[in-house]
């Protein structure tokens, strides 16, 4: 199979943990007989100090031309002070919006071989921890009018959260269909104690629903659900969520698995063609000392050729992969253990790649 991939490095970390996914996805093409090409694409911050701006025309081009893309991270400290019109994480947004990439994949799995590291109760973990967040990705407050004005003799901001029907309408397809291939059960997390956005979002949900008679259906808060994560995660299958509620859940979930720097997500539109990102940012604090934990992005450049190229042995491959090299006891800085065996970013990605070969 030949593939064109779109590969946005972005800023921080987003460059050293893209080389190990890339690493990955060679040594599958390799093992497979594929042609995997790639285009660097230059989006981000990096992109504002080389173009004045964060996403240049080109580079989303280069995106729309790909088959897929595949990212890192983007934004930094270095550009807090950017005109906000043209902030790094305007070319992430950018790049999802334009490609029409409404629904994010966020799955919430714990492997089995950190299993004794999670930070909750060990009574909680061994329940099971193995949910699918859905997240709207292309509306909501972070896509509505922006603005600061002064009134009165002081500023005032304000950012817009607006949902139309059928944004809400297609996402809610999404998660349905992802219950229909996991556990028939969804829980939809809203604010409609509060929100008009949420009110809505409950309405179409439930209409959909009525499609998908053989999955559950079930409302919940958001404040509740942040604290049922933590209180019994194993009560999750699919969750479905606007985009920051999403955000937010997601991180959160991360954490009780083990590390934000092991979980890949999906993001996806209408078109084959998707962008696989890890769900972490750039880490600026940790950004160039070749010390973080590469799993996430190698995982999402496992769900590329899951989703985008229909290569299911090959996905499945890059997680065994994964799961056998943390059975040995390799651990990056994040997931570090007493007794385990410490390795380097770009360590992780050639004992994945070592793993792979001998498989
Ligand atoms: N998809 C993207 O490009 C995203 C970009 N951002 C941007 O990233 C920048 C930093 O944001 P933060 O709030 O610090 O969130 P972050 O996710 O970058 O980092 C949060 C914490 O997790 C750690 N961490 C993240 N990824 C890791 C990995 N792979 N291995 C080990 N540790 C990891 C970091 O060291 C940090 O302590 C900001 O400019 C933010 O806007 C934030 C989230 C998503
Ligand atoms: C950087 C933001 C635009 C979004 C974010 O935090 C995310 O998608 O995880
Ligand atoms: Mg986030």
């Amino acid at each position: 199979m030949k593939k064109h991939i779109a590969v946005v490095p972005g800023d921080g970390i987003g460059p050293e943990i893209v080389k190990e996914a890339i690493k990955v996805l060679d040594c599958i093409a390799e093992k497979y007989d594929h042609e995997f090409t790639y285009t660097h694409v230059i989006a981000g911050g990096c992109a504002i100090d080389q173009f004045g701006k964060s996403l240049p025309e080109e580079s989303l081009q280069q995106c729309l031309n790909s088959d897929s893309v595949l990212l890192g991270a983007v934004g930094g400290p270095k550009w807090d002070d950017v005109d906000p019109s043209i902030r790094p994480e305007k070319a992430l947004l950018g790049i999802r919006k334009e490609l029409g990439l409404y629904a994010n994949l966020r799955p919430a799995k714990i492997f089995p071989q950190l299993a004794d590291a999670s930070p909750l109760r060990q009574d909680i973990v061994a329940k099971g921890i193995d949910f699918m967040v859905v997240r709207e990705l292309i509306g909501g407050v972070y896509f509505g009018e922006k603005k600061t004005e002064e009134i009165n003799g002081e500023l005032v901001a304000s950012d817009h959260m607006n949902y139309a029907e059928h944004e809400i309408r297609r996402i809610a397809h999404t998660a349905f269909q992802t219950a229909r291939k996991r556990h028939h059960k969804v829980i939809s997390v809203d604010k409609a104690n509060v929100l008009d956005t949420s009110r809505l979002w409950r309405k179409v949900v439930h209409e959909v629903a009525k499609e998908y008679p053989d999955v559950e259906v079930a409302d919940m808060l958001v404040d509740n659900t942040a604290m049922q994560i933590v209180k019994n995660p194993a009560q999750f299958d699919v969750v479905v969520t606007e985009n920051m509620f999403g955000d937010i859940l997601s991180d959160e979930a991360s954490m009780i698995t083990g590390s934000i720097g092991l979980i890949p997500s999906a993001s996806l539109g209408d078109s084959k063609r998707g962008m696989y990102e890890p769900i972490h940012g750039s880490a600026p604090d940790i950004a160039g000392q070749n010390i973080a934990n590469p799993i996430g992005t190698i995982l999402a450049a496992g769900m590329m050729l899951k989703y985008a190229f229909d290569l299911d042995t090959e996905y499945a491959q890059i997680e065994k992969a994964v799961e056998d090299v943390l059975a040995d006891g390799y651990r990056t800085a994040d997931i570090m253990e007493d007794g385990k065996k410490h390795l380097s970013c770009s360590e992780m990605g050639d004992k994945i790649v070592e793993y792979l070969n001998k498989a």
